[in-house]
């Protein structure tokens, strides 16, 4: 059965990449832009800099700009009979509906086209299937009156803001093809003539996407040209994961970030960059951009090794934004906003200030060392985060991949939960025993911070996420990495249980591991400190789940810690535990 549409998303990649030659040779797209339905100045200037700064096809963003509004190959053949473009018709010729290709002959002989039949009326679009967009500006197209340009001058679009629309108009049964609306190459009087045929109004109806539960795989090209609002399935998971967050355009996330440059890097993770964004609203954000895999093997296609890791990144980036968007909590990282519209998925958070508590320990960045007070505030702070997460909803949410790296400092060093591609649902220790165990289909997650038994068995719990927090409390401690190949043992657990072990006096443990970078304990509060991080850093990453606290009792400890002069149990574990095997 022949398709009802192809999105142009969905083309032949060689058959755009066609197109794309075509089109950017003499900047042939500057002819066609302005007879793009939705496509305004700014997105033709973000073409321009595209191709300037990065070298790419300016063709390849608009269409992927178009796309994104739900135009079809259908309407792209339109376009170019509008624009006389008869190569690029037969280009696409096999993804266009037969009822169309009359028009080839249309562009070809105007005069002969009185004779043709008339086009027959487009079906009208069954009313599920229609999507209504408002645009706000209205492009007109005059001539550039400083052009120096010999003959007929190329298109400039000038932005006019308008009144708001008063009357729909449907591309899929307006710009059929008439000999009255074809315009030759434009011309200073067709353009004039172009600019009163244009109608007044910018609100059009586009076709709704298909829904993408219904398609085989999720990949990045079918991604990027989803909206929030062209989504109509339910149950599919993009929906449940955007709702809530705030689409943003891709123009307005590459002027934030200046258009992606090096000097607004603040971050590198395994799935993106992370830039640093000024909003034209006043204030900062930070916005993860989720680099797509380059690498195509030698008949110019992507292995399938590298369409499954640019799956599980998407899958992983989807996961983020669902558990961020559900769960707010002044201890986890809000997402503002986020964009599927360009050539990167990118993710809008709130900019902390003062990086990762990675970074924050090692003193990178010529930052000033933490003192013992700030230590515990942020140890207590991220306690809280997961612990709203493991007791939230009835099924607790594991994080997954609890390190340093994830945790953020705001500019009071508050600190909130980051990265949550690996978080999902599930089960409290006491409900295992009840129940049997939740064993997870793989293991992913920093290998240093996750417990023996997800790693060996798959059990998944909340005591995963409370064996990698004990780890990071063991670093807050010691100022160590969790992980050293030039340290004996190289897991930090074990390095640090075994001087415990052998050292029974407090004070000598202390001058052994503690993080010397910390400035001087200057209260009875930061006397303390030390000492209780680091025994509820051990208890928490012991061997045996059944007795690591839970983190409802972490809270507790770390809470009466930064209060008083707590009157808690230190350093009572050592004949509780066995040394850690490193994992
Ligand atoms: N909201 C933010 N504000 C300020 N800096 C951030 C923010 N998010 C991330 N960063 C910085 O960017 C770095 C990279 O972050 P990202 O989440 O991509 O990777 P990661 O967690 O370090 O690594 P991976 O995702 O591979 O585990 C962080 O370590 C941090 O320094």
């Amino acid at each position: 059965m022949e398709p009802e549409f192809t999105m142009i998303s969905h083309m032949e990649p060689s058959v755009l990449q066609e197109i794309y030659n075509v089109c950017d040779m003499d900047d042939v797209w500057l002819n066609i832009a302005p007879y793009m339905p939705g496509i305004e100045v700014k997105d033709v200037e973000t073409c321009k800099r595209w191709r300037m700064t990065r070298n790419r096809s300016p063709t390849q963003l608009l269409f992927r700009i178009w796309s994104a509004k739900g135009y079809t190959s259908d309407h792209l053949y339109q376009l170019f009979a509008k624009t006389k473009l008869v190569r690029c018709m037969r280009i696409i010729q096999p993804f266009v509906h037969e009822r169309l290709h009359y028009l080839e002959e249309l562009v070809l002989n105007p005069q002969k086209a009185i004779d043709l039949p008339k086009e027959p009326e487009t079906p009208k679009p069954k009313k599920r299937k229609l999507r209504k967009v408002r645009l706000r500006h209205k492009p007109i197209i005059t001539k550039p009156a400083d052009s120096c340009e010999p003959g007929p001058s190329r298109p400039r679009i000038v932005e006019k803001r308008e009144k708001p629309p008063k009357i729909a108009e449907n591309p899929s049964r307006n710009s059929s093809l008439t000999s009255k609306v074809i315009h030759p190459k434009p011309t200073e009087s067709s353009l004039l003539a172009y600019r009163n045929q244009r109608p007044q109004t910018q609100s059009i109806l586009v076709p709704k996407m298909p829904p993408i539960s219904q398609q085989q795989s999720i990949n990045l090209s079918e991604l990027t040209a989803t909206t929030a609002s062209n989504l109509s399935n339910d149950e599919f998971p993009i929906r449940i994961a955007i709702e809530g967050t705030l689409p943003v355009s891709y123009t307005d996330i590459e002027i934030a970030t200046n258009m992606f440059s090096t000097e607004n890097i603040i971050g590198k993770g395994g799935y993106g960059i992370v830039y640093r964004g000024e909003l034209r609203s006043g204030g900062t954000v930070a916005v993860k951009r989720i680099t797509t895999l380059s690498n195509t093997n030698n008949t110019g296609t992507k292995s399938s090794q590298v369409k499954k890791m640019e799956k599980e990144r998407m899958r992983q980036s989807l996961q983020e934004l669902k558990t961020l968007a559900r769960f707010r909590h002044d201890n986890i990282l809000p997402i503002y906003a986020y964009c599927l519209e360009g050539p990167e998925p990118c993710l809008v958070y709130q900019y902390m200030a003062n990086g990762s508590l990675e970074d924050r320990l090692l003193c990178r960045k010529m930052s000033n060392p933490l003192t013992w007070t700030q230590k515990l505030e942020i140890s207590l702070g991220t306690a809280k985060g997961l612990h709203y997460l493991h007791t939230f909803t009835k099924t607790p949410i594991i994080h997954g991949d609890v390190k340093t790296a994830n945790i953020l400092l705001d500019k009071h060093l508050e600190p909130k939960l980051g990265d949550f591609g690996l978080s999902r649902d599930g089960q409290m220790e006491a409900e295992i025993a009840e129940k049997s165990p939740l064993i997870a289909s793989h293991i992913k997650g920093t290998l240093a911070y996750l417990p023996p038994e997800f790693v060996t068995s798959k059990i998944l719990s909340t005591k995963l996420d409370v064996y990698s927090f004990g780890i990071v409390l063991a670093e807050i401690a010691t100022g160590l990495r969790a992980y050293s190949d030039t340290r004996d043992p190289r897991g930090l657990i074990d390095f640090c249980q075994m001087r415990r072990d052998i050292v029974e006096n407090l004070n000598i443990l202390r001058e052994l591991i503690v993080d010397k970078k910390t400035p001087a304990p200057i209260n009875d509060i930061e006397k303390d400190a030390f000492a209780i991080i680091i025994d509820l850093g051990l208890k928490s990453a012991q061997r045996d789940r059944l007795q690591r606290p839970n983190m409802d009792k972490i809270v507790e400890i770390l809470q009466a810690a930064t209060c008083s002069t707590p009157k808690i149990e230190t350093l009572s574990i050592k004949s509780e535990i066995r040394p850690a095997e490193n994992v």
